[in-house]
């Protein structure tokens, strides 16, 4: 089961944290686990308001008749979070549920919280942040146009449009793995579903003194018609930060050296 929208949405109003998958990616991965009911919840000014017991009963007893909830083990619910495992395990008692609460997974004396993932993927270290998802971070979106200039400099980048507070890793250079989403059909040789090393920028490109903020792949070793795929990028490592370079040249010599770079990180020749 899971919330929707982030219940930080409703109950700080604008806080806006960064949202590391969408809902749609959410059943996926949990289809993957083997997972075969996915509940969303929609988290509302109500729900928000709800003490913790009420949830418990109306919820998890009246509408999903519970026999066993898995929680993990910092998991607080209810009306100002006053509900924890503690009382999850007493109503369960109650109720004739188990409870069982998984405790954190913690590697190299860091605990793995999602508030450590989005630190990590703010601070554009997608290694890190992969290592803790057990999964490349995926920003996702569909192609749109660009200023038309990447096909002149012998890079096309497909210009991915993320949904509104999507996680985006800092400014800079990434290696990553690109895959057009749906069923396409695709003009040119990419295979909707198969994956494509990529050599990504994150920027507002200050060599050209632009403005927008933008996430753009450069598919390596192909071509393809990508505007208006749904499209994902995989992050899987940096390789550096945004630079603003005094000639397109210079520019040109640099991206050569990224798609390098990409191809020792992905393992491709
Ligand atoms: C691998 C790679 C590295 C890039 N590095 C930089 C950079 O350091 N500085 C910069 O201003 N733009 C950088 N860019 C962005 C290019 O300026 C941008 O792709 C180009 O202007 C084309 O933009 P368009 O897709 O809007 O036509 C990079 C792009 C790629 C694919
Ligand atoms: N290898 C490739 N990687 C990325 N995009 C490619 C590639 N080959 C062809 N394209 C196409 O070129 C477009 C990008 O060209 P570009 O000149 O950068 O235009 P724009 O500024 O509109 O993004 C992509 O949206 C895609 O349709």
């Amino acid at each position: 089961m899971t919330f929707d929208p982030h219940p930080a949405e409703v109950v700080r109003p604008g806080s806006h944290p960064p949202q590391l998958t969408t809902l749609t990616r959410r059943a996926e991965l949990a289809e993957e686990l083997g997972i075969d009911v996915f509940c969303v919840m929609p988290f509302t000014a109500t729900v928000m308001a709800q003490p913790a017991e009420d949830f418990v009963h109306s919820v998890l007893v009246e509408r999903l008749h519970a026999a066993a909830v898995v929680v993990g083990d910092n998991f607080t619910f209810g009306y100002r979070a006053l509900g924890n495992v503690e009382m999850l395990a007493s109503l369960g008692h109650k109720f004739g549920f188990s409870v069982d609460a998984v405790p954190l997974l913690t590697e190299h004396s860091v605990t793995y919280s999602s508030t450590y993932i989005r630190s990590c993927v703010d601070a554009g270290d997608v290694k890190a942040a992969a290592e803790a998802l057990g999964r490349p971070h995926r920003v996702e979106g569909v192609v749109v146009r660009g200023d038309g200039r990447g096909r002149e400099l012998g890079f096309p980048t497909a210009n991915v449009a993320p949904p509104m507070f999507a996680a985006i890793p800092a400014d800079g250079v990434y290696a990553a793995w690109f895959t057009v989403l749906g069923a396409g059909p695709v003009v040119g040789q990419v295979t909707p579903g198969e994956r494509y090393p990529a050599a990504v920028s994150v920027g507002s490109n200050p060599t050209f003194s632009g403005r927008t903020r933008t996430v753009e792949a450069f598919v390596l070793d192909t071509s393809a018609d990508l505007y208006g795929q749904h499209v994902a990028v995989d992050f899987v490592d940096r390789v550096r930060g945004m630079e603003r370079f005094d000639s397109i040249d210079a520019l040109l010599i640099a991206m050569g050296g990224d798609v390098d770079k990409t191809r020792a990180i992905l393992g491709i020749p």
